[in-house]
């Protein structure tokens, strides 16, 4: 019975492969399948393939029936988010700032929210009766970990997501509004560290007319008008401005505000930090407009110029200690040549901070590099007053309750004659001032004592400077 059971019987004739096959790999074995099936011959394979052709076929469809009215329907919402709220799986971390979306529903303690971002995995939501798909998937990069993310759908047009982007776009801008961008570098490439609040340029208090003029200087820039300009007489429409003084006098807070007022994002670079060629790639990836602030720029590597000075003097002008400590740094020639180059974006504004004008190299700062310089300085009486206003005067009343506009006019008077002028930053005075932010009388009252304190800790810092330099001298001597 069994060798009965177990009698080979040959394969059917191989059939010639149909066009249908072409086009659909396997529809013909499916139906043939079904066809057995149907008339009631239930070959075991015929069965099996159709049943496994059918899983695959409508498995994919049935998990995210699925999987969307589990979400929808069995999933509690943690977010009001629109959006990410469908998300099964989250990345949750403490405190940190990451992108992704804050718990608005904790006891209000802000000082460890629990941020939430979608982790590994993906869900589905429908947006206008379609069925869209949100995928995220991390990645290890070199140093940080990547996150990549797509959005599907089951369409042959892909008009529902283009109109889809187009609203998450006008979402953003909406959320944005008012904020601007700050990038700062990683390495060789840009992220975007924050979207901010920046504070609005009347609150950068010093010379007004200085700060008009500064910026005039962009707005005019950056007219369309200006653009074709420049593109006639084939000029590179960039524009480089200087701001230099002693630190706290407000060069990175008028960059910021005035990057802002332009409506443009800022990219930061410290110069110190990169070398020749990841300047080179990180002011090749720069948008066409935007601000682009270089900040301590005297501590770029300037060696190589004094070397070139060397040969063609003759001198041995270059100290082998001062190479060694700035091997690694940008040099100046590689500065020089982003500044022009043609990785040099059109249309970006380049500011360029220093607390050393006087160590700056010519080349760097001759015009069409830098067309404007604005010295930012101490404080004078007018400045004085105008700090000690912004900080105290609110609504026009004042803090602690003592008194009406004229009583705040005459503090404001005190204060201003009792600060020296051009001796301290608006950054110190600002800073003692915040010490009696409750009590603008107070603030009054001590500053001469302030004044006294301060001077003579700026003293023993000399001397405790000098005597660092002296020690560094006797070891390197
Ligand atoms: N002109 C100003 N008006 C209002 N606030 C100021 C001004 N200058 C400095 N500050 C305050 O002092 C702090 C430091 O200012 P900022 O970093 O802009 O100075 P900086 O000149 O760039 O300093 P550094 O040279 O050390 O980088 C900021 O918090 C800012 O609020």
């Amino acid at each position: 019975m069994a060798a009965d059971n177990n009698v080979y019987s040959p394969p059917p004739p191989l059939s010639p492969i149909s066009m249908v096959d072409v086009f659909f790999p396997g529809l013909t074995n499916i139906s043939a399948a079904l066809q057995q099936l149907l008339a009631g011959n239930p070959n075991s394979y015929g069965r099996m393939l159709c049943i496994c052709g059918l899983a695959v076929f409508f498995g994919g469809y049935i998990k995210d029936f699925f999987s969307v009215l589990v979400a929808t329907y069995f999933t509690s919402r943690i977010s009001s988010q629109p959006f990410s709220h469908k998300a099964s799986s989250f990345l949750v971390s403490v405190g940190a700032r990451r992108r992704g979306f804050a718990d608005n529903h904790s006891d209000g303690n802000q000082k460890k929210p629990l941020q939430y971002s979608p982790w590994n995995g993906s869900f589905s939501f429908y947006y206008k009766n379609h069925l869209l798909t949100f995928r995220s998937v991390q990645k290890e990069g070199q140093i940080f970990r990547e996150q990549e993310i797509s959005v599907s759908c089951i369409s042959r047009s892909p008009g529902i997501l283009r109109e889809f982007f187009s609203e998450c776009r006008a979402e953003y801008l909406k959320l944005v509004k008012n904020k601007t961008s700050v990038f700062e570098h990683r390495d060789s490439s840009w992220k975007k560290t924050r979207a901010i609040d920046i504070r609005p340029l009347d609150t950068v208090i010093l010379d007004e007319m200085k700060k008009t003029a500064l910026l005039e200087d962009i707005k005019a820039f950056l007219d369309p008008e200006t653009r074709a300009w420049y593109s006639r007489r084939g000029i590179p429409y960039r524009k480089g401005y200087l701001l230099y003084g002693p630190p706290g006098t407000g060069k990175s807070s008028l960059s910021l505000s005035i990057a802002r007022a332009c409506d443009l994002d800022i990219y930061i670079l410290n110069i110190s930090s990169v070398d020749d060629s990841s300047l080179g790639e990180l002011f090749t990836e720069l948008p066409a407009r935007c601000v682009i602030l270089l900040e301590d720029i005297d501590a770029v590597d300037a060696t190589q110029s004094r070397q070139r000075k060397t040969v063609k003097t003759g001198k041995d002008e270059t100290s082998s200690s001062t190479e060694g400590k700035l091997q690694g740094k940008a040099s100046l020639s590689a500065l020089l040549n982003v500044l022009d180059g043609v990785g040099s974006q059109e249309g970006r504004v380049l500011i360029m901070t220093t607390n050393h004008a006087e160590r700056l190299d010519a080349a760097l700062v001759r015009p069409g590099r830098v067309d404007m310089k604005l010295e930012l300085g101490y404080t004078n009486q007018d400045i004085n007053a105008r700090l000690f206003r912004a900080l105290f005067l609110r609504d026009n009343t004042l803090p602690d309750g003592r008194g009406d506009e004229v009583t705040f006019s005459k503090l404001t008077k005190e204060f201003a004659s009792k600060m020296p002028e051009q001796e301290f930053s608006p950054a110190e005075i600002q800073s003692f001032l915040l010490e009696y932010r409750r009590s603008p009388h107070m603030a009054v009252e001590n500053v001469q004592e302030w004044v006294v304190r301060t001077r003579e800790g700026k003293k023993q810092m000399k001397r405790a400077d000098s005597w660092v330099l002296q020690e560094g001298g006797d070891i390197l001597g």
